[in-house]
């Protein structure tokens, strides 16, 4: 498929013939993308060219940029190109648009969907050594942040300044990257996802084209002014351009801080307060559940006493007296259903590491059975039907046998569905993510609330969205993409 067929020539290398047998086409690339290169070590037949303005790599850095943390495996970029500035993401994208070549954005690969993954011969683009944070106006609560700057860099820059950015996925993904899966995350309930915190975002299109959604220098809370494409680019996986530097609204850092959690003779019984919680309109800022299986996991992973059963952490923002009042309306409400008093996070030092160990619920779900498989879905329904999606999902695995458990996102009908699997279950978790998913869509809601559509879910997307607006999606992408070289074989097949 690929269109390289140029005489290599200008290049300084140790050896060729490897190369040349496997992988042809990837080394006229590179030649194309830099003429400076050197070739200074072949490694199981692929080049590591480095001292060149991009730098093309060696076979584990392939396999770096070939999956995020999902199962999805398929192959090998063909090539690796770190760009050094705006200017050079822009001519490596006019580089592939003239040879035809995908390109695909890399942030920090720590997408569930195989966003990165690509699915035939490609270039990944890494744009970590973009990371400047510029551009921060602290009386106007905004800051501008490239892709290579993570959320707890942002955090850590910010924490003299008496802002912060909420949108907090557990891991530490690249901003860019967020603004690019539509990512949320814990403090959503209260503070929104990255659709509400992004107010402008700096792009370059596939034939190079470097542009502002918003427009140059915009930053302003509001805008009526024609389409909104910075919303269009959330979400978008890298099928539309890359995302070169996020325009973000901070907010203030909150007064006072309490964390507690509670535990439920039943998930039900937990699900219910959390609905209660939010139809009382209580501004709490992370309602998370936990089902006894997910209790499990953290107990054994970041060495926690819960007992195991269905457990919500909470955690409230405010002034002592504002938080003392959400806290106690909350007890209230958690007692009616059951809940248990409340254990508080006393010190820092438990604050952080209860939700340390919330965020690190993936590895310890992953820590269940070294080895094997752990899949994740990704449903949001409105915060009503959320009992009725939760009881159906935790009554399919029941039904399934498989190792698994449910947490979520609870204040935003956000919940995610784990199974642990071996290679000879695939089909069996694919029926189980579909009727999640399918669901999801039959209570109003989606198959992803925050990971994104990637490979995995593109039927679903056509059943959630309907032909018609489906049909649309795809001709707005063309008219960003129209050789369809940006990301292929995400969101749509
Ligand atoms: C332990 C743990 C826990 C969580 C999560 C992951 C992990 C490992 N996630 C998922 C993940 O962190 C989230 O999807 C991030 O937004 C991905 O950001 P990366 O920079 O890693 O993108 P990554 O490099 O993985 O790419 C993801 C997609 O975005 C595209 N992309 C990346 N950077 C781009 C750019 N600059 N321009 C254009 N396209 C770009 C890629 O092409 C790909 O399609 C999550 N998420 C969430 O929303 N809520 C959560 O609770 C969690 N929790
Ligand atoms: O932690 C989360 O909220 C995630 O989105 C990742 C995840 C998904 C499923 C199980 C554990 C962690
Ligand atoms: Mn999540």
């Amino acid at each position: 498929m690929l269109l390289f067929t140029t005489k290599i020539v200008g290049w300084k290398f140790q050896s060729l013939k490897p190369l040349l047998s496997y992988y042809k086409n990837t080394y006229c690339l590179a030649r194309a993308l830099s003429v400076n290169v050197n070739v200074v070590e072949v490694e199981n037949g692929l080049a590591s060219i480095v001292g060149s303005k991009y730098v093309a790599t060696s076979h584990a850095i392939c396999e770096q940029h070939s999956h995020d943390e999902s199962y999805h495996r398929h192959l090998l970029p063909s090539i690796v190109v770190w760009p050094q500035s705006v200017g050079e993401v822009s001519e490596v994208a006019k580089l592939c648009t003239a040879h035809k070549m995908p390109m695909i954005p890399f942030g920090t690969g720590t997408g569930m969907e195989g966003g990165v993954a690509p699915m035939g011969p490609s270039v990944s683009i890494n744009l970590t050594k973009l990371n400047e944070i510029t551009d921060l106006h602290l009386d106007d609560f905004d800051v501008k942040a490239q892709p290579g700057v993570t959320r707890k860099q942002l955090n850590y820059d910010l924490r003299s300044t008496g802002l912060w950015f909420p949108v907090d996925p557990g891991s530490d993904a690249s901003l860019c990257g967020m603004a690019a899966t539509g990512a949320s995350g814990t403090n959503a309930v209260r503070y929104g996802t990255m659709k509400q915190n992004v107010l402008n975002l700096q792009v370059v299109l596939a034939d190079g084209t470097i542009l502002h959604t918003a427009g140059e220098k915009r930053r302003c809370k509001k805008s009526s002014a024609g389409y909104n494409l910075t919303e269009l680019f959330i979400g978008s996986e890298g099928t539309l351009g890359f995302i070169t530097s996020a325009t973000l609204r901070l907010h203030g850092q909150p007064e006072m801080t309490k964390s507690a959690v509670c535990s439920f003779p039943t998930i039900m019984d937990a699900v219910n307060t959390a609905m209660q919680i939010l139809q009382c309109s209580i501004p709490i800022a992370r309602i998370e559940l936990l089902d006894e299986t997910s209790i499990k996991a953290v107990n054994n992973y970041s060495h926690l006493t819960h007992p195991e059963m269905p457990h919500l952490f909470l955690e409230f923002h405010g002034s002592a007296a504002s938080t003392g009042e959400q806290v106690d309306q909350t007890a209230e409400i958690a007692g009616l259903n059951s809940g248990s008093e409340f254990k508080w996070a006393e010190t820092q030092e438990e604050h952080n590491h209860l939700w340390q160990a919330r965020h690190d619920l993936w590895y310890a779900v992953k820590a269940f059975k070294p080895g094997s498989t752990a899949i994740s879905t990704d449903a949001c329904v409105p915060v009503s039907a959320l009992a009725e999606a939760i009881s159906h999902s935790a009554a399919l695995l029941d039904e399934s046998g498989l190792i698994g458990g449910i947490l979520g996102h609870v204040g935003d009908g956000n919940y995610h569905c784990f199974v642990i699997v071996e290679d000879d279950q695939a089909k069996l978790v694919e029926s189980l993510t579909k009727a999640i998913g399918k669901k999801a869509i039959e209570l109003g809601g989606t198959c992803t609330g925050e990971h994104g559509i990637g490979i995995g879910k593109r039927p679903l997307l056509k059943e959630e969205v309907g032909e018609k607006t489906l049909k649309l999606m795809k001709a707005i992408k063309c008219s960003f993409d129209p050789l369809g070289l940006m990301n292929p074989g995400k969101v749509f097949s």
